[in-house]
């Protein structure tokens, strides 16, 4: 280093560190600038050495940089024991001190000579050469401000490190967040339906390595709806996380539970046996110990609730089917367990497949119908013992442009479970109403009665009466001529609810029939609490009225029973003459069935009145 190029060597030092945002390659670049510029081959920095006031024996120190020794490079990072005496005390340049150079741990222990440079408090930097560089240059004193510049440039690089830091952390959480939203359910944490067919994927890959069969179980909570309606959705999420905690404490680690929306519920079995029998059984003793456990109570806040699921188990080996297909078949064991009483494990099955596939194309066929005007109503008259008309009872037809008429008894249990009965129930109430209305103008049709089917779907809405009431006002019909049938099995589900509805609506002027009587299990007491106004005698015991003695003894007790508690009594499917006969001399005089007409369509019951 010569005297006239001082100057642009503290102009360049003064710019690399000057330059630098991030402390590692500061203190790499300023050591080698000052290397080259002081003709020594290697020099290493030491940062916050803690105690430098007293010179006597070793300290710990950490090396944070180092530059033209491998031995040194490879303690970057790393604590040494090194001599106080080398690190500690001013600026200097020292020609002969080989002992205190020996503790360094390199295996150049040939180093002899060393400049020691203090960074202004912050640390040290000692730069290593085996002989003294030739120099006339006084280096103590001209580094000095250069390592002030030093001093400042790390405290600035240490804070821009760690705000550099904390960016990279909140970026990592971020991906972390997304990636957490992307595979899993926020308020269970399981797998959800997307990490779940990559789940999937891999285990139809690895049961194809293998030859070994898998499992999938499909659950849904039994009666969640219900829970979350009386209790709250707070309540119905805090079960759903508990049942998440037992699935998993169901399964093997490493299983993938997930949870598709809602109460559905994943678990995917892996590596079960080779055999399918056997597989099947294992799947089925998982399944077991799935709903034992999510039998058990919960105490969800302060209270205590019972759930079950209804399991559907579909078996895999390899690639046979897809992802999608695997799924909905689950889903449809998980249906049939359903409908089998709930609480219970169904293996599946293909035929159940093609039953309910059939049963999903009607129901998206049933949901159009009221739109496309497929709806009739048939009208199956009423009489009286000596034939004359009373009115009819209207019984629904969906007439489908394909699959012809179809039976109220096929249609109806769909409409009920998937609340199309609403809309429906509506539409004949309506029509019936209508009908009446027309009906008024007739001398011969205007005190005829029109009997309506109303099933539980459609009374157990909350505004029911307010529909009646609507109807009867929008059509003028006469509510005395308006009769609606329940059922034993409706009625009683919620007798005071029940008691309640039917008041309001006989305020209206509405009577009331219960149908199918003698079906069900209704108990004397209650029936006599009913507003009814009649009671229809069950076809089943009119069928074999006059051949069957115990059928006979209950249709007389049946109408005695009418008479004590005051009401009407009518008989349904009567088809011969010595029915009606039987009927009429044990105190029935109104009956329906075909020995007086089938249901039929309103141009033909008008003409049948003539
Ligand atoms: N909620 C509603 N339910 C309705 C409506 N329309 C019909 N239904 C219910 O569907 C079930 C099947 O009805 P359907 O096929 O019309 O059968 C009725 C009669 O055709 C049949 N019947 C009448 N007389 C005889 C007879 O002499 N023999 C014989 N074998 N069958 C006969 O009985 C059915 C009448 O049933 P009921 O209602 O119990 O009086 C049926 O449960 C209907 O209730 C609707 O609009 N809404």
């Amino acid at each position: 280093m010569e005297r006239q190029h001082i100057l642009p060597i503290m102009y360049d030092l003064a710019v690399v560190i000057g330059g630098e945002t991030s402390l590692k390659p500061l203190l790499d670049r300023t050591l080698q600038r000052l290397l080259y510029y002081t003709s020594f081959p290697a020099g290493f920095i030491c940062l916050d050495i803690p105690d430098c006031s007293d010179e006597v024996g070793e300290m710990s120190v950490r090396i944070d940089a180092a530059v033209g020794d491998y031995d040194l490079l490879g303690l970057v990072g790393k604590e040494v024991s090194l001599p106080r005496a080398l690190l500690c005390g001013s600026a200097v340049r020292e020609a002969d001190h080989p002992a205190l150079l020996a503790a360094l741990p390199s295996a150049h222990a040939h180093y002899k000579s060393y400049l020691r440079l203090p960074i202004d408090g912050r640390g040290v930097l000692i730069l290593l050469a085996q002989q003294m560089p030739e120099t006339q240059l006084p280096l103590e004193q001209m580094l000095q401000p250069v390592m002030a510049l030093l001093s400042k440039a790390i405290l600035l690089c240490r804070s821009s490190d760690a705000y550099a830091k904390s960016l990279i952390e909140a970026r990592d959480h971020a991906e972390a967040q997304v990636h957490q939203l992307a595979f899993y359910d926020p308020l269970t944490g399981l797998s959800n339906r997307r990490l779940l067919m990559d789940r999937l994927k891999q285990a139809f890959a690895s049961s194809a390595r293998s030859a070994r069969h898998g499992a999938l179980l499909f659950l849904d909570l039994d009666n969640f709806k219900t829970l979350n309606d009386t209790k709250g959705h707070d309540i119905g999420d805090l079960l759903l996380i508990e049942v998440a905690e037992r699935l998993k404490s169901c399964v093997r680690e490493g299983y993938t539970v997930a949870r598709l929306g809602g109460d559905e519920f994943v678990v995917v079995l892996e590596s079960l046996s080779a055999l399918a029998a056997e597989a099947a059984a294992q799947a089925e003793l998982v399944a077991e110990k799935v709903r034992d456990k999510l039998n058990e109570p919960y105490m969800l806040k302060e209270h205590i609730h019972y759930t079950s699921p209804s399991i559907g188990i579909v078996m895999f080996r390899g690639h046979q089917d897809s992802l999608d297909n695997l799924l909905k078949y689950a889903d449809s064991a998980m249906y049939q367990a359903k409908t089998e009483g709930r609480n219970a494990i169904r293996f599946y099955d293909p035929e159940m497949q093609a039953a309910i596939e059939a049963r999903a194309d009607i129901e998206d066929e049933l949901r159009q119908a009221l739109d496309k005007q497929q709806f009739r109503l048939h009208y199956q008259i009423q009489v009286d013992s000596l034939g004359r008309p009373l009115g009819a009872e209207v019984l629904l037809r969906w007439e489908h442009p394909v699959r012809g008429l179809v039976s109220p008894a096929q249609f109806i249990p769909l409409a009920e479970d998937t609340g199309l009965i609403v809309p429906i129930g509506l539409w004949v109430l309506q029509t019936a109403c209508a009908q009446l209305k027309a009906w008024q103008q007739d001398a011969m049709t205007r005190d005829l009665t029109l009997a309506v089917n109303v099933s539980a779907g459609q009374f157990r809405q909350p505004d029911f009466v307010a529909q009646v009431q609507s109807v009867l006002l929008e059509s003028g019909a006469k509510p005395s001529l308006l009769k609606l049938e329940l059922t034993e099995s409706m009625v009683l589900k919620n007798v005071e609810d029940t008691i309640t509805k039917m008041r309001e609506i006989k305020l209206l002027g509405v009577s009331f029939s219960m149908d199918d009587f003698g079906t069900g299990y209704s108990s004397l007491q209650y029936l006599k609490r009913l507003p009814l106004d009649q009671i229809k005698i069950d076809q089943s015991f009119v069928r074999d009225v006059t051949s069957d003695p115990n059928d006979a003894a209950i249709v007389q007790t049946i109408i005695a029973m009418t008479q004590a508690l005051g009401l009407n009594v009518i008989a349904e499917g009567v088809e011969t003459a010595a029915q009606r006969d039987f009927l009429d001399k044990h105190g029935c005089h109104a009956f329906q069935g075909y020995l007086f007409s089938k249901p039929v369509p309103l141009e033909q019951f008008a003409a049948s009145l003539r």
